[in-house]
């Protein structure tokens, strides 16, 4: 940008002080954005904004993310997405040489923003070009075992493309994702590769079609008790290997595939009968790829399944590597009892938490819940873990 004329701003507040500080700098002024999808707060936040700009009789243009009312079938749509001319960058860009006092030039200053919550310490770096080689890496080499890694814990690490975060941040363009990714199928001769790419590219629609669906509001922000279980299951110390180790890898790397964000919603809300809404929040949290319209959706979609992760684990880590990896405690647990340490006969020894829940048991009651045959007790009790044949 500054190569052709243009200068960046950035200002911390509210955005109608913001625009009261433009206004009184600049006079009349057309507000342009992208229609924004970001959940409750922003929503609201866009509305004021309407109002504000509205109240002045100022322009406020929001470039619609999708073309969904245009009329035209979603194939078409999504044919044009893989298909138009990006728009070109302007040669040239006139910024303004005065600008308010409350502004700051470039943007350094928000580098000293406080936000709460622990680092993501071990997390993909964010960036343009971390972004860009992402998908060059992915395209060159990583996606040729898309399908065959795409739930394995450790595997999938590389071999998923691994750009959501990007995409999330706007660090790259979705468009461009599709584009190349088209590019590439249409130049491969070899089928095998070329089922690996498409395979992706289903993924990407997923995104886009879900993402068209129009603003998914998460319901109104509660206060929920964070009781000793949530605690636990968000803590990583609810004495379920595959359960502690996804969270504890969560926490590190804020990025764990799919199928197993599946499995931590469904235990929560099933398992251990922990409020929907308030397990969503803690894992948006600690998403580093949170993206509220693919985010809602997916927890609504997940916390209606009942999954065992002592079964799932047996079957996707079935000598413990992964959970070894994230549950140092556990290392020199054999793989016989990895994923239910409590039957190890050195149980005792382990600095390792004692079940918090049976799983069988509760996850019983959560299927006769859900078809409505028995009621379920309102939290898995205290009364249950003691059962537990240790
Ligand atoms: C409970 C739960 C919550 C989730 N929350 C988010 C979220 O907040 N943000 C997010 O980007 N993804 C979310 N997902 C979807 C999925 O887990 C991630 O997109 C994926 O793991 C990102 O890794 P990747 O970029 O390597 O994916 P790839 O498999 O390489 O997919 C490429 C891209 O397609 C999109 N995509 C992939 N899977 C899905 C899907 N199921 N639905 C919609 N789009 C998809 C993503 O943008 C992703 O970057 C969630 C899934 C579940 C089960």
């Amino acid at each position: 940008m500054e190569d052709r004329g243009g200068r960046l701003f950035t200002f911390m507040g509210e955005m109608e002080e913001a625009l009261s500080a433009i206004f009184k700098t600049y006079g009349k002024f057309t507000l342009y954005a992208h229609e924004e999808k970001a959940g409750r707060a922003a929503h609201e936040r866009n509305k004021r904004v309407r109002e504000w700009m509205n109240e002045r009789g100022l322009r406020f243009l929001e470039y619609p993310v999708n073309e969904k009312n245009s009329g035209r079938k979603s194939q078409e749509r999504w044919n044009e997405l893989r298909q138009s001319e990006p728009v070109r960058s302007p040669e040239q860009i006139r910024a303004p040489e005065d600008f308010p006092a409350s502004f700051n030039m470039g943007a350094d200053k928000l580098g000293y923003f406080s936000v709460s919550g622990d680092a993501i310490r071990f997390g993909q770096q964010g960036g343009e070009q971390q972004a860009v080689e992402t998908l060059e890496t992915f395209l060159q080499e990583r996606f040729q075992s898309y399908e065959e890694n795409g739930s394995n814990l450790l595997q999938s690490t590389v071999s998923s493309s691994r750009l959501s975060p990007y995409l999330a941040w706007g660090n790259i363009s979705f468009r461009t994702v599709v584009q190349k990714t088209s590019i590439k199928i249409e130049n491969c001769d070899n089928l095998f590769l070329v089922k690996q790419l498409t395979s992706f590219q289903e993924r990407l629609k997923e995104r886009w079609k879900l993402m068209e669906q129009g603003n998914i509001l998460e319901s109104a922000h509660n206060s929920f008790k964070k009781d000793d279980l949530f605690l636990r299951w968000f803590n990583g110390e609810t004495g379920i290997p595959m359960i502690d180790a996804a969270m504890n890898c969560l926490h590190k790397t804020g990025w764990i595939p799919s199928k197993y964000r599946g499995v931590l919603v469904s235990f929560a809300v099933n398992t251990l009968s922990l409020n929907v809404q308030m397990c969503s929040d803690a894992l948006a949290s600690l998403f580093l790829d949170y993206e509220p319209v693919i985010h809602v959706h997916q927890i609504h979609k997940m916390s209606q399944k009942v999954q065992d992760p002592v079964k799932i684990g047996k079957k996707e880590d079935s000598d413990g590597v992964f959970i070894k990896r994230y549950l140092p405690s556990l290392s020199n647990v054999p793989s016989k009892h990895i994923h239910e340490p409590w039957h190890y006969p050195g149980f005792f020894h382990l600095d390792y938490q004692a079940p918090a829940v049976d799983v069988k048991k509760a996850n019983q009651a959560a299927r006769k819940s859900r078809s409505g045959t028995a009621a379920r007790s309102a939290k898995a009790s205290d009364h249950e873990q003691l059962k537990f044949d240790l």
